[in-house]
């Protein structure tokens, strides 16, 4: 028989009064997967993830988390998670918070190893109110992955940390990928996303319009930018394939559907392009047009 999905989401929608979060969504992640959810602020990836966990009864759709209900796989210690608006005690030391919590599980994650994994060697004693953001989010990181569950949700997991702290965090998380953990994390970082998903499923507007990897949502999408210099823009826009002219002062920057009828375009036109370079989309540009533009 085969395995049971990490995450199984059918039909799932979210209202909240007359605002639709989460629109007939459907996503299936296969243990062992490392997948990004990305999208723009109110795509409804929170409200995705909150529902996956459990935490309210979503309007329409089912969620099984390894297999079960979602809160008896939370309850059952096959869950950690990090959420947004995650809290700690306060008055209280990280490590007794740690403890105790670990303490709750049969078989939690030996703690020497947490503390190092998670990089909060020198916060045990801190009070929880002292932390940083993102000293606060390492020991959020550390909870959640005290019971060594094999599936891990988080919500915009780095987004107090600093540069350094993230390279840590996403080392972290290629190690548990690679010890066969799942993880899902919600974020904007598109480099992020690129670095570590093996699967980016975009979702905007409360859907998912696009899912695949990294490689090819860039690749299906967004087609490819065309560069040169050239000191006069007129007529590039209408050039065959061309979706958007960008670039700044003499450097040209042509997204197009169709790299070889635009420069074939262009180069009837002209003795020479000088700087020419053909480059793939970037998560970036494809991100942007997936979701219609920044917002
Ligand atoms: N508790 C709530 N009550 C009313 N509307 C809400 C609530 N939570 C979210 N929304 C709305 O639902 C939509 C989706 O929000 P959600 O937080 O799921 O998006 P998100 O992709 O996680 O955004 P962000 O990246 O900004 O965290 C937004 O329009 C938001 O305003």
């Amino acid at each position: 028989m085969p395995e049971t999905p990490a995450l199984d989401v059918r039909g799932l929608t979210v209202r909240y009064g007359g605002t639709t979060a989460v629109h007939d969504l459907t996503l299936t992640i296969a243990r062992g997967e490392t997948v990004a959810l990305l999208g723009p602020n109110g795509a409804g990836k929170s409200s995705t993830v909150n529902a996956a966990l459990g935490l309210f009864r979503p309007t329409a759709g089912t969620v099984e988390l390894l297999g079960r209900e979602p809160l008896a796989a939370v309850r059952s210690g096959g869950v950690g998670a990090m959420l947004q608006h995650g809290g700690l005690p306060s008055e209280s030391r990280v490590g007794e918070v740690l403890r105790l919590v670990a303490g709750r599980y049969a078989d939690p994650w030996p703690m020497a190893d947490l503390v190092t994994t998670t990089g909060i060697e020198g916060l045990l004693d801190r009070r929880t109110e002292q932390l940083s953001g993102g000293q606060r989010q390492r020991v959020l990181l550390a909870l959640a992955l005290a019971g060594a569950p094999p599936l891990l949700v988080l919500d915009e997991p780095t987004s107090a940390m600093d540069v350094e702290g993230r390279h840590a965090f996403w080392a972290t998380m290629r190690s548990l990928a690679d010890r066969g953990h799942t993880v899902v994390f919600a974020t904007h970082h598109l480099a992020e996303a690129d670095a570590v998903a093996d699967r980016v499923v975009v979702v905007d507007g409360g859907r998912v319009v696009a899912d695949g990897t990294a490689a090819q949502v860039k690749s299906g999408i967004a087609g490819r930018t065309v560069r040169f210099t050239c000191t006069d823009r007129t007529g590039l826009a209408d050039l065959p394939g061309v979706t958007a002219v960008g670039g700044s002062g003499e450097l040209v920057e042509l997204a197009t559907t169709d790299a070889e009828a635009t420069l074939r375009a262009l180069l009837a036109g002209r003795d020479r392009l000088p700087d020419l370079e053909v480059r793939g989309a970037s998560l970036e540009q494809a991100f942007l047009t997936l979701t219609g533009g920044t917002r």
